[in-house]
């Protein structure tokens, strides 16, 4: 289906890069977890202006998913996003079966990556000091199942260049960090946020939360938006920022697991915004976590 390949093997897809290489074409990925959206799609356009080839990768990480959380319900249609990347002009998806080497003892045991004591998969890049904050608090193991699928990502694909979104914020800087301490030859591109018309953070989890909730979970971007007002009238003090957030998300029956004012790429938090910032949010409703920042 589609004008573009859909690769399923390793080897094969390094194969494809190499031989697009020696033709002199320049190579985009694009890495996603599927249920494709607008922002995904942004970041396809994003690839096409800074590349000739594009790659888009669709691959639900287990190893950054830990025990109990929402792997086994994370949203999922492989035919709808080949679909919806018909009209986008990718060269190729890259669909892998596993990532993962795991021994027969975890593919009996039904074990994932995650929680494998290394009999199959014992390797993991860790990000040290960027990987705590923020996200890192309530999801301790994600971002080494990010930076490790993503350097095997890297691997594989040989992209000259990488297009992430900035919805992903801590992600975002993270992965840079590792492709500059790493020696990655890789340009970092960091895509903007993009939102639907009534100002909820495009995610493919939305898909996940009820009428009621979405409509809830539209206090994320209006408390954001009202702080970036009271930024402009002259508030300087984050701590003030923080509570009118918290306010209003709670007030709308948000669980908050954080709400951060940090510099945006040491991402150490800030007392008194005096360079520029990133106010960022994860908030639960229901039983789905949705992330969301604005750049001060
Ligand atoms: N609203 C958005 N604007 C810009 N980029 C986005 C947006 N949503 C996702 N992306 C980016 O798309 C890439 C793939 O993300 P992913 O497939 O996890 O989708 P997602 O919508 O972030 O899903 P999730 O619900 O898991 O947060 C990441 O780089 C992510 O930052
Ligand atoms: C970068 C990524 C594709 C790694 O699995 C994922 O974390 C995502 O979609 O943001
Ligand atoms: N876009 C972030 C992927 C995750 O939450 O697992």
């Amino acid at each position: 289906m589609g004008n573009f390949e859909v690769i399923r093997d390793k080897a094969a897809m390094r194969h494809w890069t190499r031989s697009m290489k020696k033709d002199g074409d320049r190579v985009a990925l694009v890495p996603t977890m599927g249920y494709l959206h607008e922002g995904h799609l942004s970041l396809v356009r994003e690839a096409k202006a800074r590349a000739n080839r594009v790659v888009v990768s669709i691959y639900v990480n287990p190893g950054q998913f830990a025990p109990g959380e929402d792997l086994s319900v994370y949203p999922r249609d492989l035919e709808n996003d080949l679909a919806k990347l018909e009209p986008m002009g990718v060269d190729a998806v890259f669909n892998p079966y596993d990532l993962y080497v795991r021994d027969q003892s975890d593919q009996d045991s039904g074990l994932i990556a995650s929680d494998s004591n290394g009999s199959g998969h014992e390797t993991w890049v860790r990000v040290e000091r960027l990987e705590k904050p923020l996200c890192g608090v309530n999801r301790p193991m994600f971002f080494r199942g990010v930076a490790t699928v993503v350097t095997k990502l890297f691997h594989i694909v040989e992209p000259d260049v990488a297009i992430f979104g900035k919805k992903d914020y801590q992600q975002f800087r993270v992965l840079c960090r590792m492709v500059r301490d790493l020696d990655f030859d890789i340009e970092m591109v960091g895509a903007p946020l993009l939102r639907e018309q009534d100002g909820l953070a495009m995610s493919s989890r939305n898909v996940r939360l009820s009428a009621e909730e979405r409509q809830k979970a539209l206090s994320i971007s209006l408390s954001l938006r009202a702080a970036e007002e009271s930024v402009r009238k002259g508030e300087r003090d984050a701590s003030v920022l923080i509570q009118q957030v918290q306010k209003t998300i709670t007030e709308a029956g948000g669980h908050i697991d954080y709400v951060e004012i940090a510099e945006q790429e040491s991402l150490r938090p800030v007392i008194t915004l005096n360079c520029p910032v990133v106010l960022a949010v994860a908030v639960r409703f229901g039983n789905v976590r949705l992330l969301d920042n604005v750049e001060i």
